[in-house]
């Protein structure tokens, strides 16, 4: 997971994944499969995406009562993804029972998928938060409380955004995942990301992984936008 650039393949179908990937010659990513594109394809496209030799991150974000992501994650692990996730704000005995689920899914042998849970949506601004969750707290204190939760649910991790990555590392130790999307280059369009940091910023901060969707599966030239983002996401990791 450590260093790892994160493609977000937020398609509407396999025919575009095929179409984004075919420009790659066969080269191993670490991609990211979302609701859009898991809700069209099913699990079929995880077996498709592993069968070319792609890590994957499979971003459900489950949140529902723990019987019910008990018995989604145990059905989930046998897809045998390297990440899966699940919403801090369902609870504590929500994320032990996703725990549960993936241990009771994982075939004999084989390690359990790592899970992370999401704290607050990097679309998410401060002001939001406390408006409309009615969180009264500042935001930094809210993610740093739903990560805390999710340590002492055994998770291996959360989705956070940059900014609150080196406060969850000297809280909760540098083994936690800090996975974080909402990463942008300074000319990027921020589109709905309300928290973003460019990978410079991501790299100080420590970050476990970042995760990039719109500013390579948009580009016109998708390949040498990966390779802009790998090389700025390495060159500050030297
Ligand atoms: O807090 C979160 C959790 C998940 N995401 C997902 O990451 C990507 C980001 O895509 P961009 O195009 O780079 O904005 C997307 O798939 C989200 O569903 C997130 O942005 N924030």
């Amino acid at each position: 997971m450590d260093n790892s650039l994160i493609i977000a393949l937020d398609f509407a179908n396999r025919n575009e994944v095929e179409q984004f990937l075919q420009p790659f010659n066969g080269k191993q990513l670490f991609v990211k499969v979302g609701m859009e594109l898991f809700y069209q394809e099913g699990p079929e496209i995880v077996h498709y995406l592993k069968g070319n030799g792609h890590r994957i991150f499979l971003d459900l974000k489950l949140h529902d009562i723990p019987n019910t992501v008990k018995s989604a994650m145990k059905g989930l692990a046998r897809l045998e993804c390297d990440l899966v996730n699940v919403h801090a704000a369902g609870g504590k005995e929500m994320m032990r029972a996703a725990l549960e689920g993936l241990d009771e899914g994982t075939a004999a042998g084989r390690m359990r998928p790592s899970c992370i849970a999401v704290t607050q949506l990097t679309s998410t601004s401060e002001d939001q938060m406390n408006k409309e969750q009615l969180i009264s707290v500042p935001l930094e204190t809210s993610v740093l409380h739903y990560a805390s939760l999710a340590k002492e649910a055994g998770l291996d991790g959360v989705v956070c955004s940059a900014w609150e990555a080196k406060p969850i590392r000297e809280k909760l130790g540098d083994s936690f995942y800090t996975v974080t999307p909402g990463i942008r280059m300074e000319e990027d369009n921020t589109g709905d990301q309300k928290r973003i940091a460019t990978p410079e910023f991501a790299r100080d901060a420590g970050v476990s992984s970042i995760v990039v969707g719109r500013s390579i599966t948009r580009s016109t030239d998708p390949v040498n936008s990966y390779e802009k983002w790998l090389d700025a996401w390495r060159r500050v990791q030297l």
